[in-house]
């Protein structure tokens, strides 16, 4: 054993500090490397949805027995997915230390290697360590370099890594008490054998943090700086709408440099703006006054679909974001139409008002339509298509048109979905222009807070009638 592992296990150094902890394994043979990370839920800033869903698996873990003699099975794996950044790590590490439980800190790609047969050997080693000190939380970082869906002209080494990673969580007994959490940016990715029931079968989305949590994560990544009165810790999170929790602890360590660059004791509000455009800089040369203006478009832009939505009363809206999410720049999180599979033609009329409204109230607003509409075209496309072609919904008559038929009638198909869509689009506008204040309301409110619920979108929409 290297004399860094001896040093890191015996200092408890915080979570970010195990990477180097995992160097120089070369053969499988070597002991699996553990810590007891002192890491709680209190160092985890925000996220207490997440949070809340973790406390359930931390009690699994500390009274196995009360699940047992109800007959629960206790999860074997978590999966938490989402950008980088965003504290997947420090959260696994924080329920090792909730529980008090060995924690292995692995990152997929340490298991694959040139040599066949060593991956495999590695995980075997890794669980019979995890065993022998259970509990135990296992995190794989990155569990798509050894988890991505097997092909056909497969790379053997990695097929069989995973394929021993499976055997381990399959051969897990009641009575072990040894959890595994995978992380993951590309869920997408992921070979659904590594998905099914007993194996990671619970899913966590872990985004990038709102206002709010921001404030938190800048407060937790403070505390032990010196600051002078100046800083406004709520003002830079305005600032930074769109980063990480990752990029937060950068600025803010960012920031104490430039103050110590300076000779100054304490760290003033001008050191964490340097911070914030430094950082943003290295990020697709963005900068804050560019971020400014997006977050107006898209607050607009969201405001709209969840205000044609609410006029139109087809779905209930239950969350609206202007957090980016995967290639969403925001979004409106509408409840499922109860497994429907029939609609009316009024209501799918309604769904394209609701996809237009987005680009409808960035036209009334700022004149000009950004490219985030993309998908919602997209969508409403598709619907379209499908009333012309399949509903029989459309002028062209009640029939399905397909096949050469579909060929032959495409320009009279093409001109029919312009005129729904020409339609719906104008029922937009108009709509969303008899209800200007509501409008401004919704996205004042959504620039502001970044996240609002149907309970807090009711409240807002309340004001304008009393
Ligand atoms: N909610 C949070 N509260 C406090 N600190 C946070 C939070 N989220 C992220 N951080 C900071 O960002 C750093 C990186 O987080 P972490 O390594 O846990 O992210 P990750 O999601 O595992 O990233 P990756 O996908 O790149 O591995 C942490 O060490 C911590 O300093
Ligand atoms: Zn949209």
């Amino acid at each position: 054993m290297g004399i860094m592992k001896k040093i890191f296990k015996k200092i408890n150094m915080p979570v970010f500090a195990f990477a180097q902890s995992k160097m120089e394994k070369d053969n499988g043979n070597e002991d699996a490397n553990f810590s007891k990370p002192k890491t709680t839920f209190k160092d985890v800033a925000g996220l207490e949805e997440v949070k809340e869903e973790l406390v359930e698996l931390v009690d699994f873990i500390k009274n196995p027995d009360k699940y047992k003699k109800m007959g629960a099975k206790i999860p074997k794996g978590v999966l938490f997915h989402g950008p980088p950044g965003t504290g997947k790590t420090l959260l696994a590490a924080s329920v090792a230390g909730e529980t008090n439980s060995a924690f292995f800190n692995t990152t997929g790609s340490e298991f694959v290697e040139k040599y066949v047969g060593v991956g495999a050997k590695r995980v075997r080693t890794l669980f019979e360590k995890a065993r022998k000190e259970a509990p135990s939380i296992i995190f794989i970082d990155e569990i798509d370099a050894i988890g991505a869906k097997r092909h056909l002209e497969s790379n053997n080494e990695k097929d069989q890594t995973l394929n021993q990673l499976l055997v381990e969580m399959d051969g897990f007994n009641k009575d072990t008490n040894v959890i595994i959490i995978g992380a993951t940016n590309r869920l997408d990715l992921l070979d659904e054998a590594l998905l099914r029931p007993g194996r990671f079968d619970r899913h966590i989305y872990i985004g990038n943090p709102n206002y709010y949590t921001r404030c938190e994560i800048l407060k937790v990544h403070t505390n032990d700086k010196p600051l002078d009165d100046s800083v406004n810790l709520e003002e830079l999170a305005k600032k930074t709408h769109g980063l990480s929790g990752a990029h937060l602890s950068n600025i803010a360590n960012e920031a104490a440099i430039i103050a110590v660059r300076e000779s100054k004791n304490v760290i003033n509000q001008d050191h964490f703006n340097q911070a914030i455009e430094r950082i943003l800089a290295g990020l697709e040369s963005k900068n804050s006054k560019l971020i400014e203006k997006e977050k107006k478009i898209v607050s607009y832009h969201e405001a709209g679909h969840t205000l044609v939505s609410n006029i139109l009363g087809i779905n209930p809206i239950q969350k609206i974001s202007i957090i980016p999410r995967g290639q969403a720049l925001g979004y409106v999180l509408q409840l499922p139409d109860e497994d429907r599979f029939i609609h009316t033609k009024d209501e799918l009329l309604g769904k394209i008002k609701i996809l237009l409204a987005g680009k409808a109230a960035e036209e009334i607003i700022f004149d000009h339509i950004s490219t985030g509409a993309k998908d919602d075209l997209k969508k409403v496309s598709e619907i379209t298509n499908q009333m012309i072609c399949e509903y029989g919904m459309s002028s062209l008559g009640s029939m399905t048109i397909e096949g050469n038929h579909k060929t032959f009638l495409i320009d009279k198909i093409q001109s029919e979905a312009n005129s729904i869509i020409r339609d719906c689009y104008n029922e937009s506008i108009n709509l969303l222009k008899e209800h200007m204040e509501e409008l401004h309301l919704i996205s004042n409110h959504l620039y502001e807070k970044e996240t609002l619920t149907n309970d807090e979108l009711k409240e807002i929409i309340k004001r304008v009638y009393t």
